[in-house]
């Protein structure tokens, strides 16, 4: 866990620039809109980070990609599956063909108590793909060997740390087989050394060219996991670009503002 953690190679970015391609996303809660009218394109295998102050609308826009939240309007396309929120309800074909393209991994692992790592890996298989028992457990075994949990296949949660916690979350999510990973805060109410875990993991899956979107309060994580940064302020997109960039010249004075109160310079 001490290796040390590099940008992610630009060459990990393929041939599909537009795998994943958000276009006009608002969400409103009441009359307060979270989402303002975001569009977002993002390469196969690009690793992107997304940052901005607290009630920026970070985790309503990652939340909106994987229809935890439903837009009011706009678009949204991953892969071969698209859905467009503007005018009528969602068929449920496609909001479930959009949903089987993501993984999401939460800040509160949402892990069940009451189940062992192996199982908490395997029963979504068994409920949503329909997979057998043995198909799931193999696995999911194969999974939580990826995260480095092998050892902890039959412990349950409460005698897993907050790290190996979010570890079978993320081997849960992967033996779903998403396109498309989203991470919420992974690492925060994690100790950093816990959380460098974490991110040592992330690292492993860009490696593996997993697309992935990560909301993430922690600047260092953002400039050297990811291939673009994406800042939002007041539910916008307001700059994007490689980390090196926005960490050490940010356009936006918005921008600015946030590095300067979260970095303290
Ligand atoms: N389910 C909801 N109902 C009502 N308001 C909500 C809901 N979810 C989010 N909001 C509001 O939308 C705004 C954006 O919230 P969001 O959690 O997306 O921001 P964030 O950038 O992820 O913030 P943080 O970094 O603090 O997690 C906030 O004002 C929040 O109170």
């Amino acid at each position: 866990m001490t290796e040390p953690i590099g940008p992610v190679s630009d060459a990990a970015v393929r041939a599909d620039p537009a795998f994943v391609s958000a276009a006009g996303l608002t969400k409103a809660f009441g009359a307060h809109v979270a989402v303002d009218d975001v569009s977002l394109e993002v390469a196969k295998g690009e690793v992107i980070s997304i940052i901005g102050p607290s009630g920026a609308g970070k985790s309503s826009l990652i939340r909106c990609l994987n229809l935890l939240e439903v837009p009011d309007h706009g678009s949204l396309r991953i892969g071969d599956a698209r859905v467009d929120f503007t005018g009528g309800s969602l068929a449920k074909p496609q909001v479930r063909a959009l949903r089987a393209q993501t993984g999401m991994v939460f800040q509160a692992f949402n892990l069940f108590p009451h189940f062992s790592a192996l199982k908490n890996v395997a029963l979504p298989q068994m409920r949503v793909h329909k997979r057998s028992r043995a198909e799931a457990e193999e696995r999911a075994m194969a999974e939580l060997t990826r995260v480095g949990l092998a050892s902890k296949a039959n412990a349950y949660p409460a005698e897993c740390s907050g790290g190996q916690q979010q570890r079978i979350a993320i081997a849960r999510a992967l033996a779903m087989d998403p396109e498309l990973m989203l991470f919420d805060e992974p690492t925060s109410g994690l100790d950093p050394e816990i959380g460098a875990e974490i991110l040592q993991v992330m690292r492993g899956l860009a490696a593996d060219d997993m697309t992935m979107l990560i909301v993430t309060h922690e600047m260092e994580f953002a400039r050297h996991v990811s291939n673009r940064v994406v800042v939002m302020v007041d539910g916008a997109v307001i700059e994007e670009g490689p980390p090196e960039q926005i960490m050490t010249q940010p356009e936006h004075e918005r921008t600015q503002q946030f590095l300067s109160a979260v970095l303290g310079r």
